[in-house]
């Protein structure tokens, strides 16, 4: 099997990963691309034909011609579409397989708009180890992205294969040394509002989105691409020949022209983006990074688009821009038609054309070395000139979709090549609109965190003033407005000021408008339930992250949606989304550790807290939260209990985790509650 474009760099492989990679999954990814491929699961012999089709990854090139269909009409509906039309050019040569394109471009068709599902249940069936997802049984682990994973399932009334992306809605771990910024329920919304518009043969295609307000992920259901990736080089030699990498090059530019069309730039058009399926037709991919303009490109210069998202290997000059002497020019659409370039010159010499070991090097190589192009494969005097074209540095002057399309090296031996202008003309798809709305209410909120915010800290609505002075009447002991304890549950609590309580909200990436809404009911019975307002002899702030036992699903065929994120029936999962009370963080290099270790005994109660890590805790070490109420009940119960007289102290009889890097300097903390500031 051919390596992933992440592969070609001998120097730094850094350079060809998307901004904000995460490493671990890069690797994780190439090992489940290569394990996880289907094929041991009971299918009908068509199914697995199509499994089969992922280890093998062989296909030739489709080839058709696409033109509006009945529907063309478009507007701001769905009901666009395209129908294939038989192309004569190559077709002895691709016949079996544009038969094939045609008729999954058809049911494709009739899936008609995409299904948007509110509540999601994960059964599994303990004696055949089957799972399932409402109508999805899952059948294995086709890829591994930088925030998500792709899941192979099979509809179980008509058992059709599908691509199942699992993403969490929000970022697992909030980045080190900043609140989680919102970047990823951004990505999510991002992708779904255009895969849920972008209806093209060369687009991945959405079906259903699951998307329980209870759950802390979103389940896009896909079409398969059965080809995986395109693999297009091994040992910086390419895999491709020259027709078949010119087939896969002009699919890709019919759906790039569709998606410029409807006013979306791609952002990280590359190889890897760039799927197949069992047909041989390239679709585009992940959007999560796509930008989406309100009212068409080249009417807008928002400053969105001068942020460098992608691929850097893929950046085009503009993008790389330094020179402080003269104006950056305008960021467009043709940093894509850049990428594309980048991207079939990987396909055409199995190597990027630009090259370096570090980000600036190789930006700088962008910006000012001047395109070389290999001799062999020979591609001829057009294909030279159409590179040097895509390859422009000078986005004003960079050649256009619509010239590609119609340069002699795209349609070489392409007899019908006006039909296939006809047929493919994305205006005759008709324009889509993605609005602010529809990426704003792309996702849920996570109703799930809310719950937990909700349980960690139980606060209560303000009190009247005849309820104040009843209780207090009621209690001998002090009272503090911002110091509530509670009897009568294990959980006792204390309440939080709405200042505090929106910091944390903040930390945890929920919106915090929505939440209040949510939060007040919950916790007004939480208080209610509490009773009284007696103190308990040790405050204490219940995190409640344990998580629900294998054993919870273990009954035949049992139903688990009351906590449909405890698992995505992947035993990975255990490791991403640990509770605290076996959290030890560290991620990649940063050199700092969480420690925090606790048990409960058989009552239930935390019994001990033993750290790994501890003593002489800093302000910055624990968590923003955690410390103010140290201090505060320092404060006001001073020596009480010997626990206290010291943070960890205090972090340990609460069940609070904290940390230290004790070789590291200076002290960095997360947490995620309270990310640092
Ligand atoms: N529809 C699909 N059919 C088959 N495989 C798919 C499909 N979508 C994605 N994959 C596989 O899953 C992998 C991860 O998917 P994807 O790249 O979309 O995730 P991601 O988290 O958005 O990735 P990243 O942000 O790192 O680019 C892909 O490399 C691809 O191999």
């Amino acid at each position: 099997m051919g390596l992933s474009n992440n592969d070609q760099n001998p120097n730094n492989t850094n350079l060809f990963r998307k901004h904000t990679w995460h490493p671990e999954t890069n690797d994780l990814k190439k090992e489940r691309r290569a394990s996880g491929l289907p094929g041991d699961f009971n299918g009908t012999a068509s199914e697995l034909d199509q499994s089969d089709s992922f280890r093998k990854r062989n296909f030739s090139a489709g080839d058709y011609v696409i033109s509006p269909g009945s529907n063309g009409a478009g507007g701001s509906t769905l009901t666009h579409s395209w129908t294939f039309q038989p192309g004569r050019h190559n077709q002895g040569l691709y016949s079996n397989n544009f038969r094939e394109a045609q008729r999954q471009w058809k049911r494709l068709q009739e899936w008609g708009e995409v299904k948007e599902t509110k509540k999601i249940k994960k059964r599994f069936d303990r004696f055949s180890g089957r799972k399932f997802i409402n109508d999805y049984e899952i059948l294995s682990e086709v890829g591994r992205g930088m925030h998500g994973k792709v899941k192979l399932g099979r509809e179980m009334n008509t058992k059709e294969l599908l691509a199942i992306k699992i993403i969490p809605k929000t970022e697992r771990r909030p980045k080190l040394g900043r609140a989680n910024s919102g970047s990823q329920k951004e990505k999510v919304r991002r992708e779904i509002a255009i895969l849920k518009k972008c209806i093209h043969p060369n687009v991945v295609r959405l079906r259903e989105v699951i998307d329980d307000p209870n759950s802390t992920k979103v389940y896009l259901v896909l079409e398969c691409m059965n080809g995986g990736e395109i693999q297009w080089s091994e040992n910086q030699s390419p895999l491709l020949s020259v027709e078949q990498a010119r087939q896969y090059f002009r699919d890709v530019v019919c759906g790039l022209e569709y998606l410029h069309y409807q006013g979306i730039i791609h952002r990280d058009i590359k190889p890897a983006n760039l799927l197949l399926s069992s047909s041989g037709c390239v679709k585009i991919s992940d959007f999560g990074v796509s930008y989406i303009a309100r009212s068409g490109l080249n009417e807008e210069n928002d400053v969105e688009l001068v942020k460098t998202v992608g691929t850097p290997a893929f950046f085009a000059p503009e993008l790389c821009w330094t020179d402080l002497d003269r104006p950056r020019p305008k960021i467009s659409e043709a940093i894509d038609v850049w990428a594309l370039g980048v991207t079939l010159f990987c396909l055409l010499f199995g190597r990027c054309p630009f090259q370096a070991s570090m980000e600036y090097e190789l930006f700088d190589k962008i910006v000012n070395e001047p395109l070389r192009i290999p001799d062999a494969p020979d591609i001829g005097d057009d294909g030279r000139d159409l590179l040097n074209r895509l390859l422009n540095k000078d986005p004003n002057t960079r050649i256009t979709l619509a010239e590609v399309k119609r340069h002699p090296w795209t349609i070489r031996d392409m007899p019908d090549f006006e039909d296939w202008f006809k047929g493919t003309n994305p205006e005759a798809s008709g324009r889509v609109e993605v609005s602010n709305d529809e990426v704003a209410s792309a996702i849920s909120l996570v109703g799930r965190l809310r719950r937990k915010l909700g349980k960690l800290f139980r606060f209560r609505r303000p009190k009247t003033q005849e309820q104040e002075s009843q209780e207090q009447e009621s209690s001998t002991s002090p009272s503090d407005s911002s110091l509530r304890r509670e009897t009568g549950t294990s959980n006792s609590s204390i309440a939080l000021s709405p200042s505090q309580l929106s910091d944390s909200f903040n930390h945890m990436s929920v919106d915090k408008q929505e939440n209040n809404a949510g939060e007040s009911e919950e916790n007004a019975r939480d208080a209610g339930a509490g009773g009284g307002g007696q103190h308990l002899e040790k405050p204490k702030i219940d995190f409640n992250w344990d998580r629900s036992p294998m054993s919870e699903i273990s009954n035949p065929v049992e139903e688990v949606d009351t906590k449909p994120d405890e698992d995505d029936y992947d035993e990975d999962d255990s490791s991403d989304d640990r509770s605290p009370d076996s959290l030890s963080m560290h991620p990649g290099g940063a050199g700092y550790d969480v420690y925090c270790q606790a048990y409960t005994d058989s009552h239930n109660n935390r019994m001990e807290y033993s750290q790994q890590a501890d003593h002489d805790l800093k302000k910055d070490q624990v968590p923003m939260v955690a410390w103010r109420d140290y201090e505060h009940l320092n404060r006001s119960r001073p020596g009480e209990d010997p626990n206290y007289n010291s943070i960890s102290g205090f972090l340990s009889a609460n069940g609070l985790p904290m940390s230290q890097a004790p070789s590291t300097s200076p002290y960095i903390f997360e947490h995620p509650m309270t990310s640092s500031h």
